[in-house]
């Protein structure tokens, strides 16, 4: 793989929970995970950035269908990390899928 791989999802869930241990003031990662919403703030993200991303891929915009889809793999990880749920169980759920 290139030098820009899928290894920057691992780098970014790294720091969100970093952020769920240690928390910032300032930080977007920070107010998702203590939003008086609770676990509902970073569901409601999460839809609408798939809908976003839904609705770039209708247009066909290779760009937004980019910039959305990173979007919804953030907030994904910030449900992962809120959840406790680590990259090694999607990876092996994924892998399983592939036996
Ligand atoms: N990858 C991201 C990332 N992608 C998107 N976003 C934020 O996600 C939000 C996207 O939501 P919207 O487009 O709906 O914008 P909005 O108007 O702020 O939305 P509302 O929440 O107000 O509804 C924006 O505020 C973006 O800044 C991100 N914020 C942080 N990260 C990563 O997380 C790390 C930690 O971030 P902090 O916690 O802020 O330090 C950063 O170093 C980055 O690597």
């Amino acid at each position: 793989m290139s030098e820009t791989d899928l290894s920057i999802l691992n780098e970014i869930y790294d720091v969100i929970l970093e952020r769920k241990n240690k928390p910032v003031e300032s930080s977007y990662v920070c107010s998702l995970l203590s939003h008086r919403k609770g676990i509902d703030k970073i569901l409601e993200k999460v839809g609408e950035e798939s809908i976003e991303t839904i609705l770039a891929a209708k247009g066909d915009r290779r760009e937004e269908i980019i910039y959305e889809s990173s979007d919804l793999l953030f907030h994904l990880l910030v449900m992962f990390a809120a959840k406790g749920i680590t990259l090694e169980e999607i990876a092996e759920e994924l892998k399983k899928r592939r036996e």
